[in-house]
């Protein structure tokens, strides 16, 4: 018998991790999520965005107009950064990140900080903002490279039927 030909790839595995993950957020607008994977494709972090520890889902807001403190902006912990700080505590050096949105000007001072060589993401849906342009020049600078993930597949489904195991 001959092995199966229609597995998934590595960046289809660690970016449907990042996915995954994003899945657990509670901002009602957009969810993202963060994978980390070190030299030997093991993955060492994860993260999405979300409050800090002790800041609760229910008493902060999650409106994006008006009052900057009276929005969620001010408070909530970007999926890279959290799957930085979340990491199982490895040196990060020479890790790549999967995650979904490609990081803003905070995430990338934190992921170059980190050691993280390499970015890949889903969406750069946001690259004519400042914020990316900033991000871009300090990856470019500091050496760390970014591309978007390499996909076959358009959609991965996940059954929670016994029956489909
Ligand atoms: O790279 C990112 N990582 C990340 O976790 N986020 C989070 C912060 C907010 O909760 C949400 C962005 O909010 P919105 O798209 O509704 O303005 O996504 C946003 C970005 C892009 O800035
Ligand atoms: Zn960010």
């Amino acid at each position: 018998m001959a092995k199966r030909t229609d597995y998934i790839s590595w960046d289809e595995y660690f970016m449907g991790v990042a996915l995954l993950s994003g899945r657990r957020s509670k901002d009602p607008s957009t969810q993202v999520g963060a994978c980390i994977v070190n030299k030997q494709n093991k993955i060492v972090g994860a993260g999405y965005n979300g409050l800090p520890i002790g800041c609760s889902d229910d008493d902060f807001p999650w409106g994006k107009q008006g009052d900057f403190l009276q929005t969620k902006y001010p408070y909530v912990c970007h999926a890279e950064l959290n799957a930085i700080l979340n990491n199982i505590g490895m040196d990060l050096t020479g890790c790549r990140i999967y995650t979904a949105l490609f990081p803003c000007n905070e995430c990338a001072k934190a992921i170059i900080q980190s050691g993280i060589k390499e970015v890949v993401f889903l969406s750069d849906k946001y690259a004519g903002n400042d914020s990316f342009v900033a991000s871009k020049h300090m990856f470019d600078t500091a050496g760390v490279s970014y591309r978007k993930v390499n996909t076959q597949v358009k959609k991965i489904e996940l059954s929670f039927d016994e029956g489909d195991v």
